[in-house]
């Protein structure tokens, strides 16, 4: 691996977002706030708060959360020192009206994501956003299903509808480091010197942090973690873990080790449902590369039709779903279930 002594990386703090998903979207006013104080006072420079499947996400199919992305955006907003505020917005899930109403919470930034070969969805979103200023970002999910010539194509998309970041995201926790850097360097050679480019990872292969590592090795100068590693299946590269890895490697965050430390113990284990670890459901994820967000459904299916999630989920992989299909898992579950009852 190359020296990456010397190098900055900006931090985005994904636990009131993505970590919406293990929680199923029922984190109080007061527990966001909470956290994203913390973040913000150890120097986190963004934070995303949006329902895990971005704005406008609260729905049958994805689940309803606690309260409305904009009184989350309204509660944290005011609250912060110095951190960023994000929204994710998945085109289709979320318009841009949703967007509209998110800026006037006062969000500056914006994630637009799409399925690594669906970047044209988001020709809309992202020049809407980058006119008015937002940081734009572009958020290429399930990017193990695109080899990287074809994510470069998607990317050199997103870059020229105005995204100034574009994201490799292992939305399912499936990429080795080799595939990291095989993806982040083709970006890197193929998109404009100042377009920057980040790392999204998942931890169902425990591979979270050594993916970081190998996206700002490769080129990757913004990197996705959340506090306690509160994400979607295994849970996403954990803050503080990163911090205190690239803390060992030179590369500068800002962010206090200590600080994070306190926020990830004292506030965001507290909140999970269940551990969030490398367990015989989340480790399958990483393994049939199936959408991390995928693992509640497919254990809630577990439950009302007796079939294993681990069944459920591989073959979620094998018919390569991607991230809307949830209602496939209890179509799947329903169908084997009748099937082995007559
Ligand atoms: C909507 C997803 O949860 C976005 C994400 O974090 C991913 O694809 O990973
Ligand atoms: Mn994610």
């Amino acid at each position: 691996m190359s020296n990456i002594k010397g190098r900055k990386v900006t931090l985005h703090e994904m636990s009131l977002r993505d970590g919406m998903h293990p929680v199923r979207h029922q984190m109080s006013l007061d527990q966001m706030v909470a956290v994203a104080t913390a973040a913000d006072d150890a120097g986190v420079p963004w934070i995303e708060v949006s329902h895990g499947d971005g704005i406008g996400g609260s729905s049958v199919n994805y689940g309803f959360a606690a309260h409305s992305d904009m009184d989350y955006l309204r509660a944290v907003v005011p609250q912060m020192k110095q951190a960023r505020i994000s929204a994710l917005l998945l085109p289709g899930i979320g318009t841009v009206d949703t967007l509209k109403e998110a800026m006037d919470c006062g969000i500056s930034g914006v994630r637009v994501a799409t399925h690594c070969t669906e970047a044209d969805c988001a020709e809309q979103h992202i020049t809407y956003a980058a006119k008015t200023g937002l940081d734009t970002v572009g958020f290429l999910m399930m990017a193990h299903r695109a080899e990287p010539a074809q994510l470069v194509e998607q990317a050199l998309l997103m870059e020229s509808y105005g995204a100034r970041t574009v994201y490799c995201t292992d939305s399912a926790g499936y990429l080795l480091p080799d595939g990291v850097t095989a993806r982040i360097s083709a970006m890197r050679e193929a998109l404009q010197p100042e377009t920057e480019l980040g790392f999204h990872g998942h931890h169902n292969l425990g591979m979270g942090i050594a993916n970081s590592v190998a996206a700002v090795a490769a080129g990757a100068n913004r990197i996705d973690g959340a506090l306690a590693g509160l994400g979607a299946g295994a849970g996403n590269a954990a803050t503080e873990q990163l911090v205190a890895v690239f803390n060992r490697m030179g590369v500068e965050t800002g962010i206090d080790l200590f600080k994070v430390l306190d926020a990830a113990e004292d506030l965001v284990v507290p909140m999970m449902e269940r551990p969030i670890r490398v367990d015989r459901s989340s480790l399958i994820l990483g393994y049939a590369g199936v959408y991390s967000s995928f693992l509640l459904f497919a254990e809630r299916a577990e439950k009302r039709y007796g079939i294993p999630a681990r069944d459920l989920l591989l073959e979620m992989g094998k018919r390569g779903m991607v991230g809307g299909q949830e209602d496939m898992i209890e179509d799947l579950a329903l169908t084997w279930s009748r099937a082995a009852s007559q």
